[in-house]
């Protein structure tokens, strides 16, 4: 079971935009570190909720000292981003729940708007000269520079942008108001993004170390030891892990398969053959499937593979393509053979552990029928709900 305090780091869809995928992604990185490092200040509740509504306090507060249309453009648009922000929010959570991909990319846009405003709206009540406005707002932005730093210390350029757009509009308007002792903060700008720079590289570095860590030790623990193919846990993690772009319904289909004959090989020419057997027969296998699809040796001479996003047509084809190279694979040893039970399951959405173990154990049904109909074929049937 996972830990729930640790839940909330992969509710994110990868972003889509090129522009984010630049900002937020390291792409030397596996996949599942990338999206840990995602994981900022958007994705946790209670600092959202704090960062949005204390800028809408000092929003108001400016709007009821200075009624006038800048300080109500300000009030207008922190408020609509709050309630965007929001509502973006539960929808990402609520979608995620649902296993359908997110518009994280929005999310991600709104936050940068967030920054930019709050920073143009401190720089506003230092132009507006009012000390108590002054007092209140200009130490709030840095609080939330620094936070932002921290918070979004995986994705450097992101935190660097977000420290940026919260800071730099204050430093442009010292030049635009009559207090010279203001240009202290032109003076100190450097070092404070200095020191965010280096506190969010040192952060960095140390969550990609940990993580690293973390990601190997895993793999160790979900790959089988003889193919190195994921194992049924391994398995069982990335299967449910899949996301389906948008709304549409997502088409999934499931193969069981298992060699024929295998018995034989090791009887006839021992077990190291076998197990040579069972190694190249993997790696065929690999190579014959896209990337999305995922394979496990499932034990034994067994293997189990999802095919994300294929329709029953393409599925058969992917089958009958397996069958063909396992008998390609292993022409030096007659007999051998591959037959293979397949499900299709017409919408993913949804799936969890218990519904995902009935797919299989269908998929293992009609693998029985395929090895009662001769063997070295496949058998199919519609996933029953
Ligand atoms: N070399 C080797 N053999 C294994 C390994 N794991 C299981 N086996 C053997 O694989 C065989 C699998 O059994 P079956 O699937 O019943 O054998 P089969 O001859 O393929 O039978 P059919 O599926 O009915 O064609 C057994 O003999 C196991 O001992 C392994 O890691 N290495």
């Amino acid at each position: 079971m996972p830990d729930k305090r640790y839940m909330h780091h992969n509710v994110y869809s990868m972003p889509n935009w090129r522009f984010f995928r630049w900002l937020l992604c390291n792409e030397r990185l596996p996949l599942n570190i990338q999206r840990r490092l995602i994981s900022g200040p958007n994705v946790q509740t209670a600092t959202m909720w704090s960062g949005t509504l204390s800028t809408l306090l000092l929003t108001l507060i400016g709007l009821y000292r200075h009624p006038t249309p800048l300080f109500w453009l300000w009030c207008l648009i922190t408020l609509t981003l709050t309630i965007y922000r929001v509502g973006l929010h539960y929808q990402i959570r609520q979608q995620w729940r649902r296993r359908i991909a997110n518009p994280a990319d929005q999310i991600y846009l709104v936050n940068l708007l967030w920054c930019a405003t709050t920073g143009l709206g401190t720089a506003l009540c230092l132009l507006s000269g009012d000390a108590v406005l002054q007092v209140l707002v200009i130490p709030s932005m840095v609080v939330f520079a620094s936070l932002a730093a921290c918070y979004s210390h995986g994705t450097p350029r992101y935190a660097m942008l977000q420290v940026m757009l919260l800071d730099l509009p204050l430093k442009l308007a010292v030049p635009f108001q009559p207090e010279p002792w203001f240009w202290i903060f032109v003076l100190q700008g450097p070092f404070f993004w200095m020191g965010l720079y280096k506190i969010i590289r040192a952060l960095d570095d140390l969550s990609i170390q940990a993580l690293l860590g973390e990601y190997h030790s895993q793999r160790r623990a979900n790959l089988d030891p003889l193919t190195e193919l994921l194992n049924r846990e391994g398995w069982y993690r990335e299967a449910l892990a899949i996301r389906g772009p948008g709304r549409a319904p997502l088409p999934v289909s499931l193969l069981f398969s298992d060699l024929d004959g295998f018995k034989h090989i090791n009887d006839t020419y021992g077990h190291m053959t076998g197990d040579e057997l069972l190694r190249d027969i993997a790696n065929a296998m690999s190579e014959a499937l896209r990337n999305d699809d995922i394979l496990a040796r499932w034990g034994g001479d067994e293997f189990v593979i999802l095919l994300p996003g294929t329709s029953p047509e393409a599925s058969r084809s992917v089958a009958q393509r397996l069958i063909d190279i396992t008998a390609d694979t292993a022409h030096a040893y007659p007999g051998i053979g591959l037959s293979i039970g397949l499900v299709h399951c017409q919408d993913w959405r949804g799936m969890d552990r218990d519904r995902l173990e009935r797919l299989v154990a269908q998929a293992d049904q009609s693998l029985y029928r395929a090895k009662r109909q001769g063997k070295g074929c496949f058998q199919e049937l519609t996933e029953q709900v």
